[in-house]
């Protein structure tokens, strides 16, 4: 038995697998069928407690192979029911199994309806899991609980080369997921990925045909560093944004950022392509979110999230660069914003020639 107490001091009851420890966290929810383990191995996910709304959890087991990142980033995972044996071709062990070897905490047997209503009600809440119900000084210290630093805790210690190809492209890891490079390797680039704190004059001297800013955990104003060494890359070559890459680029052109009620977790968000006026379905894993009034003159708003008419993708004008809130790379989810690679391939190869 394990507890999973939330700010407001609702608890829930449930079984304890994976790591039998007492952690704290920011409290959320994706509403994913599958994709599981790509959620655990999300770093944006880094210091919190994530919520699966899909009632069957572990079902496909875990092939590391096909990971987001090194290992799982979460806090810890909940979820309605953890399937025992798990039945595919491609499963190397269970979801019990690698929780345990990673040192994550597991909650099951959660009304996962209720929990994630509370959050949709009140909004996103910080939480604490306890093996035996929590000391006052315990929620109190759950309620003052701040994740600090996340983006450097998740990034890439050192520079390093990811594959060979004809665009030179440099990558800045605020936390990535491995699809985003895939993604890339795939049409032909070659890729440097360098950590978030790099100096641009270092990126501008490798005379990169462009540079890509990947998503990352927590909030994007608590990264000024990274801001004030975006102002001095924009506009020097080509850049791509994704999710926390996407913000940063907002708020070194001067937008603001606020946090949503409850976030876009998922892998069926709705998001319209202004442009083609065309809805695609989007894989999502973000808590904050672009002010519109805040966008500077430059800034065309090219995709809005058809659920809440949240911005999810800006052009600026006058500079080879635009930036989506949702992830094209998918992993977890569907593929078709895949595009969006090519736009920025072709953005790239027309900047080559000028
Ligand atoms: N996936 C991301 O890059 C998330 C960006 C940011 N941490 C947010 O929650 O909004």
């Amino acid at each position: 038995m394990a507890y999973l107490t939330l700010e407001d001091g609702t608890i829930f009851k449930g079984e304890a697998f994976g790591a039998k420890i007492d952690i704290m966290g920011e409290v959320v929810f994706n509403t994913g069928m599958t994709g599981y383990q790509e959620v655990l191995t999300d770093p944006s996910y880094c210091g919190q407690i994530v919520t699966m709304t899909y009632p069957l959890i572990g079902n496909y087991g875990i092939d590391e192979e096909i990971s987001e990142s090194a290992g799982p980033n979460v806090r810890a995972f909940v979820m309605r029911e953890m399937c025992m044996q798990p039945s595919n071709w491609n499963c190397k062990e269970t979801l019990q199994e690698y929780l345990e070897k990673y040192n994550v905490v597991g909650l099951a047997g959660i009304d996962t309806r209720e929990l994630t209503r509370k959050i949709r009600d009140k909004g996103t809440m910080h939480g604490i899991i306890t093996q035996v119900p929590p000391s006052v000084h315990q929620i109190e210290e759950m309620q003052a609980y701040e994740f600090e630093k996340p983006v450097e805790a998740m990034t890439c210690k050192e520079k390093y080369q990811y594959c060979d190809g004809t665009r030179k492209l440099a990558v800045l890891d605020f936390g990535l997921k491995r699809n985003i490079l895939r993604s890339l390797a795939k049409r032909d680039c070659a890729l440097t990925v360098f950590p978030a704190l790099t100096p641009p004059e270092e990126i501008l001297k490798g005379g990169y045909d462009g540079l890509m800013l990947t998503n990352g955990p927590g909030n994007p104003k608590d990264n000024p560093q990274i801001i004030e060494n975006l102002k001095k890359l924009i506009g020097e070559l080509p850049i791509f944004g994704i999710c926390l890459g996407h913000q940063l680029v907002a708020l070194a052109m001067g937008a603001d950022t606020e946090k949503l009620k409850y976030g876009h977790r998922g892998a069926n968000h709705p998001v319209k392509d202004m442009q083609k006026n065309k809805v695609y379905i989007t894989s999502q894993n973000h808590g904050y979110t672009i002010m519109s009034r805040s966008l500077p003159g430059c800034a065309v708003v090219s995709h809005k999230n058809w659920n809440d008419q949240t911005i999810e993708g800006v052009k600026y004008i006058g500079y080879p660069m635009f930036t989506v809130q949702f992830h094209p790379e998918a992993a977890p989810g569907p593929e078709d914003t895949a595009y969006l690679f090519d736009e920025y391939i072709e953005l790239i190869d027309r900047n080559r020639k000028i």
